[in-house]
């Protein structure tokens, strides 16, 4: 159910793990101004994915940036970080506030259209060390986001990530459950998300 003050941190109903969605936490004209800017700033990238022995064009667009020069390794794929841009290092500062860590990494997803999706996954790997933070911005077009239980897969969570929202993941979150964004027949336009993370 949405409040009167959709400001308020929500914790997320999910057995053993600490995830917090903050639906605006900037806003709309914020959102905007950044969804513009990183659409065309980015030097977007498509890797080939392995998934059962074939490859296959990753079903969105990404790239990656860092403060430490240390890659990033999943799905078969390594991307080398670019610098932070002023934008980015702008919102990167806003996010650590709130999450009270300093992030190395910031990984940008691209989804052109509905037909764009990223898989069942946890951000598990040994890089992000035990007990990742993972700080979630979105901006653009709404998707639906799910989660399910690692243990149960049938327990899932779904809800609707907006322009301009955080979703943050914590704690046990990533040994326990995974997410993702599903396809979707709609007719919904480009969003683009971030997610901050530390490699160590
Ligand atoms: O696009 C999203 O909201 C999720 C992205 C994600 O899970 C990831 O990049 O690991
Ligand atoms: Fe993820």
């Amino acid at each position: 159910m949405s409040s009167l003050f959709s400001n308020t941190p929500q914790h997320l109903p999910l057995k053993g793990a600490t995830v917090t969605y903050f639906p605006d936490f900037f806003s709309a004209e914020e959102a905007g101004k950044y969804f513009a800017l990183l659409h065309k700033e980015t030097p977007w990238q498509q890797d080939d994915i392995k998934v059962f022995g074939k490859v296959y064009p990753q079903p969105r667009l990404t790239a990656l940036y860092g403060n430490n020069g240390k890659p990033y390794s999943y799905s078969n794929i390594t991307m080398q970080p670019h610098e932070y841009t002023f934008a980015l290092s702008e919102i990167k500062k806003r996010v650590e506030k709130i999450a009270q860590v300093s992030f190395t990494t910031c990984l940008l997803n691209l989804y052109r259209d509905g037909q764009d999706s990223n898989g069942w996954h946890a951000d598990d790997e040994n890089e992000l060390g035990e007990n990742p933070v993972i700080a979630s911005v979105s901006f653009g077009a709404e998707r639906v986001f799910k989660f399910r239980e690692k243990a149960n897969i049938k327990n899932t969570y779904k809800m609707t990530l907006n322009s301009g929202s955080l979703l943050l993941m914590q704690g046990s979150t990533q040994h326990l459950w995974q997410h993702q964004i599903p396809k979707t027949a709609k007719n919904v336009g480009p969003r683009i998300n971030l997610t901050f993370r530390i490699i160590k």
